[in-house]
């Protein structure tokens, strides 16, 4: 599978800011404004600064954030899971949101990783364009190349905004993709059980 590549490894070289402030010019004047108008003046930069919050993932390494490991997990053998973690990604056909949740878990061989780099990863990959099944199988191979776990499972839903707000309208669709590896594939009794703990209710006092 191609992984969403980094900026710096891109085929193409890099327009200026400045050309790419243009090319929002440019499409405000294809939808028939006028970029000239006060209230538009200073939209191609504040585009732009968007586009840098919402593509940031071209510039992080997920692996890097899986490259602090803990060792010393006692005798720790069941499964670490991390569930609702929200994400916003963007779609690589229509360049529209993609919003919703990843449930993570993994199976740990004597390794552990802080499980806010788990949230970092979804991040990496999600600020990128996307299509979600490509999102899901990114972030388990990148959990399973730096722990080596003994199984990993990644579960994404989520909004795709180009099904809701255009094209084919239909709001309240959500789309579930998964990625299980090791272990999980392997196991179906494992399999179930984890599948049990994602999605039981959620406690109360965690709401
Ligand atoms: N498999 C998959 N499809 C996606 C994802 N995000 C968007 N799509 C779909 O990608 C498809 C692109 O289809 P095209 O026919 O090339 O584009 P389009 O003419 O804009 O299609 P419509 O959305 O049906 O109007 C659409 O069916 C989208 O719903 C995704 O994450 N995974
Ligand atoms: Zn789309």
């Amino acid at each position: 599978m191609t992984t969403s590549p980094p900026k710096k490894n891109r085929p193409t070289a890099t327009p200026t800011r400045t050309e790419a402030e243009d090319a929002i010019r440019t499409l405000l004047r294809w939808i028939g404004e006028d970029p000239e108008r006060e209230g538009l003046q200073e939209t191609p930069q504040r585009v732009i600064r968007s586009y840098d919050e919402f593509f940031e993932g071209y510039n992080q390494d997920p692996l890097d954030y899986l490259s602090r490991v803990f060792e010393e997990v006692g005798n720790y053998n069941e499964s670490v899971i991390l569930r609702d973690i929200r994400f916003e990604s963007h779609c690589e056909h229509h360049m529209v949101p993609i919003i919703g949740i990843v449930h993570i878990a993994y199976l740990p061989n004597k390794r552990v990783v802080g499980i806010s780099k788990l949230a970092r990863v979804v991040n990496a990959y999600a600020r990128r364009l996307q299509i979600q099944e490509r999102l899901t199988a990114e972030i388990a191979n990148a959990i399973h190349t730096a722990l080596q776990p003994q199984g990993v499972a990644v579960f994404i839903e989520s909004d795709h905004h180009c099904m809701t707000t255009r094209g084919v309208h239909r709001p309240g669709v959500s789309m579930s993709t998964s990625t299980l590896l090791g272990k999980y594939k392997t196991d179906p009794a494992l399999r179930q059980e984890l599948i049990a703990q994602i999605f039981a209710p959620r406690t109360a006092f965690l709401r």
